[in-house]
């Protein structure tokens, strides 16, 4: 079977510099694939590369195995929603959603109910005549995503189309946004900064980091089992713990975290050598934390205790100064009567741990 879309080794230079190295990437038709980065990791470069506003420097991108680089932006049948409510101020609900129907030509009677159909799409029946400014910024974006929608394009690009709205009104798109794609199976490809709405919507994710994808998966491939040290702490929480590597085999590490305290048999990403630095990562989930002394676990002291709802996360400081968090379920026991300054004893399963090379 032919992949639906593929970005192909794609690099874009702006002068001396290298917006996007090497980015590729397969989507299959109907999935929903979210660039996931900081601020110019090159997440919107590459969208930028797939609508036809920009050219890549090298490198190429097949819909249904062509070419679509020579096709210009407006004949390559992608929907595009952007960051700012990009409607034409001066005409009404009905006559923005209306506009790329009449554009290619479609009859009166078909647009009449074709932006009907749309309206309902995105739950905004009856709302035509409306001028945009009459609109709440959520309800502009509804708006902008029907008229994307609109000739039904078999792919929609989104550049971060919901980081000006509130956080409520924020999830409650996002709801709209996985419904609407439940339901029209378009294949959409999305860009955040935004860790929490990448794994909210997301069939998979690709971690750009500078320029290059780091790793690609859904997002509890990322949480268990990520690539690299910036994918671990980009995605979910974690601890780094400084540590040195006794042996390594098959891509998996035995480690030294100093007084007598060794892990064995742990995942390695990235190569050392023996006695080199290397970082374990944990998550704050995965370490339990006592107040009696305890063998095989690390002497820590308590430094603040942050009280989140259902859990609560306890910031520590091992003995060569390290941060380290932990995350602790509301009530249990290891928490109670717990106060800055206590010294407790972390521990963890060499299953929950991760090592890095630097
Ligand atoms: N037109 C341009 N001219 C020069 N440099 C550019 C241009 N557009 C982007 N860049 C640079 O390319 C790099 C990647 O930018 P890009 O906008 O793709 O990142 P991003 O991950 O989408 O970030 P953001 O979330 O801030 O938009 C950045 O270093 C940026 O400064």
């Amino acid at each position: 079977m032919t992949p639906f879309l593929e970005i192909c080794n794609i690099r874009k230079e702006y002068g001396p510099v290298v917006a996007v190295h090497d980015v590729r990437l397969t989507v299959g038709r109907g999935e929903f694939m979210t660039f996931l980065g900081p601020s110019g990791s090159g997440k919107s470069t590459t969208l930028y590369i797939l609508a036809g506003f920009e050219r890549p420097t090298g490198g190429d991108i097949l819909l249904e195995g062509r070419t679509i680089l020579d096709t210009p932006s407006h004949r390559r049948n992608i929907g595009m929603v952007f960051q700012r409510y990009t409607l034409f101020p001066h005409l009404s609900v009905g006559e923005n959603v209306a506009f790329p129907l009449k554009v290619r030509g479609w009859s009166k009677a078909d647009i009449t109910g074709q932006v009907r159909r749309m309206l309902s799409l995105v739950r905004l029946e009856g709302f035509e005549d409306r001028s945009p400014a009459q609109m709440s910024g959520g309800q502009q974006q509804r708006v902008a995503l029907a008229r994307a929608l609109a000739y039904d394009p078999p792919v929609l690009l989104m550049d971060e189309p919901l980081s000006a709205l509130d956080k409520k009104l924020r999830e409650e798109i996002q709801h709209e946004i996985r419904r609407i794609h439940q339901q029209t199976e378009v294949t959409i490809l999305y860009v955040t900064h935004d860790q929490e709405e990448a794994l909210r919507l997301s069939d998979r994710i690709a971690v750009f980091s500078r320029g290059v994808i780091d790793q690609i998966g859904t997002g509890e491939e990322l949480y268990s089992n990520p690539a690299t040290r910036f994918v671990a702490e980009f995605v979910g929480d974690s601890d780094f713990i400084a540590c040195r590597l006794l042996a390594s085999r098959n891509g998996r590490a035995d480690v030294s975290l100093g007084n007598d305290l060794t892990v064995s048999d742990v995942p390695l990403h990235g190569t050392a050598g023996e006695r080199a630095g290397v970082e374990l990562m944990l998550r704050p989930e995965r370490i339990s934390l006592s107040r009696e002394k305890k063998e095989r676990a690390l002497a820590a002291t308590v430094e603040d205790i942050t009280f989140l709802g259902n859990n609560i996360l306890v910031a520590t400081r091992i003995a060569d100064r390290t941060p380290v968090s932990v995350r602790v379920p509301f009530g249990h026991e290891a928490v109670s009567g717990i106060e800055r300054g206590m010294p407790v004893w972390l521990s963890f399963e060499a299953g929950a741990a991760h090592v890095f090379a630097a």
